[in-house]
């Protein structure tokens, strides 16, 4: 049952609280010592971060958290932002309608590829990268850049359930070296498949990635999409229960970029990541999980982020493809 008592989906609940305590730790305990991977550096704020940096925040669909490590530590939320700011223009537009211009299929190439575009004359394929990602942004409502942003972060913060803030420092770094994303935006508004100015889009964008979060943040963001829109920490509808399955599906396709169908296989839960090292997984109905830990594997995915959430995943039997035998077949 979500906050408001409607049924989401029928896949159970979480084992109890103590189980999830302990995987929950358990997990971080297994993974803290993997040094595997490389921090973000095309990014120049972003190269500073330390790599040992390691947090998950687990918030099941009643509201209740678990905590451990860097949990609290902020950090960019990056491309995790795609899959908020994706709810709220299919939530102001409809979802059909958004997946009729965005689209929803994966592209099998890096997220900020420019060869993505021209194999598929101008289509954006999916919201989850960062072609998609700027024409989502660019249908965000607002007569000004100002309204427009006001939409933006006054949505993703009910998501989280507090005013999140811009980290100036990584706003000033990216916008001053992200000529790839402005010729991005360029390249759509040749193909029409850019719905505001894409200087003024992509400006909106670079301060979106910039929103600063912890794991805790995006467990409660992410568990808010799993309890069907509606924030189970601060009771807020943020956006409906259809719009919450377009996204997962969006996520499922590609939200781990060129890695979605290894992470589907391997995880069987739709989840996001970013540059900085966050990762969010949803279990339907169940709650959200967010890890933080900076180094990233050469898709652009967190190594350890990756490990405690494959192994939380089997541990806590979430995967969405799963089945039991009817129980008249033993
Ligand atoms: N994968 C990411 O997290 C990319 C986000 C980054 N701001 C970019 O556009 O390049």
């Amino acid at each position: 049952m979500s906050a408001t008592g409607e049924v989401i989906v029928s896949t159970g609940e979480l084992p109890d609280r103590d189980r999830v305590r302990g995987f929950v730790d358990d997990a971080h305990a297994r993974f803290a010592g993997v040094d595997d991977g490389f921090v973000a550096d095309y990014i120049p704020a972003l190269a500073a971060a330390d790599r040992h940096l390691f947090g998950l925040s687990m918030v099941a669909a009643d509201g209740v958290s678990h905590d451990v490590g860097d949990a609290h530590h902020p950090f960019s939320i990056q491309s995790i932002s795609k899959a908020f700011v994706y709810a709220l223009v299919c939530q102001e537009l409809g979802h059909e309608a958004v997946l009729d211009r965005i689209g929803v299929d994966g592209t099998g190439l890096p997220f900020d590829s420019v060869m993505a575009l021209e194999l598929n004359a101008g289509a954006t394929m999916n919201p989850m990268v960062n072609a998609g990602a700027l024409a989502t942004t660019s249908l965000l409502p607002g007569a000004t850049s100002v309204d427009k942003w006001e939409v933006l972060v006054s949505g993703l913060s009910a998501f989280a359930g507090r005013r999140l803030v811009v980290d100036e420092e990584v706003y000033a770094s990216e916008a001053a070296t992200n000529q790839r994303n402005q010729a991005i935006a360029r390249l759509l508004q040749s193909y029409g498949t850019i719905y505001a100015d894409p200087t003024e889009t992509t400006d909106i964008y670079t301060r979106q990635c910039s929103l600063l979060v912890t794991a805790h943040d995006l467990a409660v963001m992410a568990a808010t999409l799993a309890d069907g829109g509606v924030n189970p920490v601060t009771r807020e509808r943020v956006v409906d229960a259809a719009v919450c399955r377009a996204v997962l599906a969006a996520l499922a396709t590609s939200g781990l970029y060129e890695q979605s169908g290894r992470w589907l296989a391997t995880i069987g839960l739709p989840g996001k990541s970013g540059v900085s090292g966050g990762i969010i997984t949803v279990a339907p109905g169940k709650g959200g999980l967010a890890t933080f830990s900076p180094p990233l594997d050469a898709a652009g995915n967190s190594v350890r982020g990756r490990l405690a959430t494959r192994y939380l995943s089997q541990a806590l039997g979430l995967n969405i493809f799963a089945s039991a035998p009817h129980p008249d077949h033993g």
